[in-house]
């Protein structure tokens, strides 16, 4: 069913296409002219430092910011697009909802905002509930909620117009390891659906798990755009570990073929193992016991550091 649904929406095109965006605050510029694609049907995600920019873009999107200068369409339909709105859900990062308010109230409070007609209300925010585990909970007010059911709450209410696009913005923020496993079922469950999902995130480990698409963004520009896997594939590293430190003149040898030795480690850039072999040949050929060859894979941590890093240490 999945594979129809998304099969169906990427002959769409794709649901976001921002050619430019740009957005200034006053004299500074929080959006630099980005351009970004987010696939039909996909979970993508957006992952940047804190001030990257993230809460901006979503909120250009959306209209709550209005961006400097903006080309592009959502939905297919130009960014802005009143009508289109209604198709998209929304979980502000840091969202709080009136603490007197009860969960089924906050979920109807949104059907209301979303037009949701009222026939229809009652039992889509009994399924709401049900499906964000607080069925039990719904009448019962916000004010006594933990972090975690709030924020199923907070899911629960932008999911409330079936929207065609969700946009998530930090959406585990505050929320125990327990509480983060089940909001990423969540949002698989929604992308099951056929829902495209877009995720904010500061917290890579986690996005790397559920997100297919990924955007780096760094003082509001996308540094690195792709695939999960396309992106951790690039940094894809062999290690070689000798018994004791590698000789004086194998290592001058190898340095000077462009690999780099640290002590008893020898590390080789390469996207196969093919490179390896003649390493281990000259070693063995001079005697130099091995310990250990491993492939280092890169999380989207380590590529997330190394492209904000590099760009740093490059400014
Ligand atoms: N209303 C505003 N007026 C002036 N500057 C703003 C405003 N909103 C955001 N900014 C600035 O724009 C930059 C980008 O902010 P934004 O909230 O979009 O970043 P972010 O990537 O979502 O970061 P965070 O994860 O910390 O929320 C920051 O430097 C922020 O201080």
């Amino acid at each position: 069913m999945r594979l129809l649904a998304s099969t169906l929406r990427i002959m769409d095109g794709p649901a976001v296409d921002i050619e430019y965006l740009r957005k200034r605050y006053g004299g500074f510029e929080a959006l630099a002219g980005v351009a970004l694609q987010v696939p039909r049907g996909s979970v993508f995600g957006l992952l940047g430092p804190n001030g990257a920019g993230k809460s901006t873009l979503v909120k250009s999107l959306l209209t709550i910011v209005r961006p400097s200068e903006c080309r592009g369409s959502m939905l297919g339909q130009p960014i802005g697009h009143r009508k289109t709105l209604s198709r998209v859900g929304y979980l502000p990062e840091h969202a709080r909802f009136p603490e007197y308010l009860t969960g089924r109230e906050v979920i109807g409070y949104s059907a209301g905002l979303a037009g949701v007609p009222r026939g229809t209300t009652r039992e889509r925010t009994a399924r709401l509930l049900e499906r964000v585990g607080m069925a039990e909970w719904g009448d019962k007010k916000l004010g006594t909620y933990s972090k975690g059911m709030r924020q199923r709450v907070g899911l629960a209410q932008a999911l409330v117009n079936e929207p065609d696009i969700v946009f998530l913005d930090e959406p585990t923020d505050g929320v125990d390891p327990g509480g983060r496993i089940e909001i990423r079922k969540m949002i698989e469950g929604m992308r099951d659906e056929g829902r495209t999902v877009f995720v904010n995130s500061h917290l890579l480990a986690e996005v790397e798990q559920v997100a297919d698409h990924v955007a780096i963004l760094a003082n509001g520009r996308v540094i690195e755009t792709g695939t999960v896997a396309e992106l951790t594939r690039r940094g894809r590293r062999y290690e070689v570990r000798t018994m004791g430190p590698v000789p004086p003149t194998i290592r001058a040898g190898l340095e000077r073929e462009g690999l780099e030795v640290k002590g008893d480690l020898i590390i080789l850039d390469a996207d196969d193992a093919t490179p390896v072999q003649p390493v281990i040949d000259l070693l063995r050929g001079a005697g130099v016991p091995i310990r250990e060859i491993r492939e280092a894979k890169f999380s989207l941590e380590d590529i997330f550091l190394q492209v904000v890093q590099g760009r740093k240490e490059a400014a």
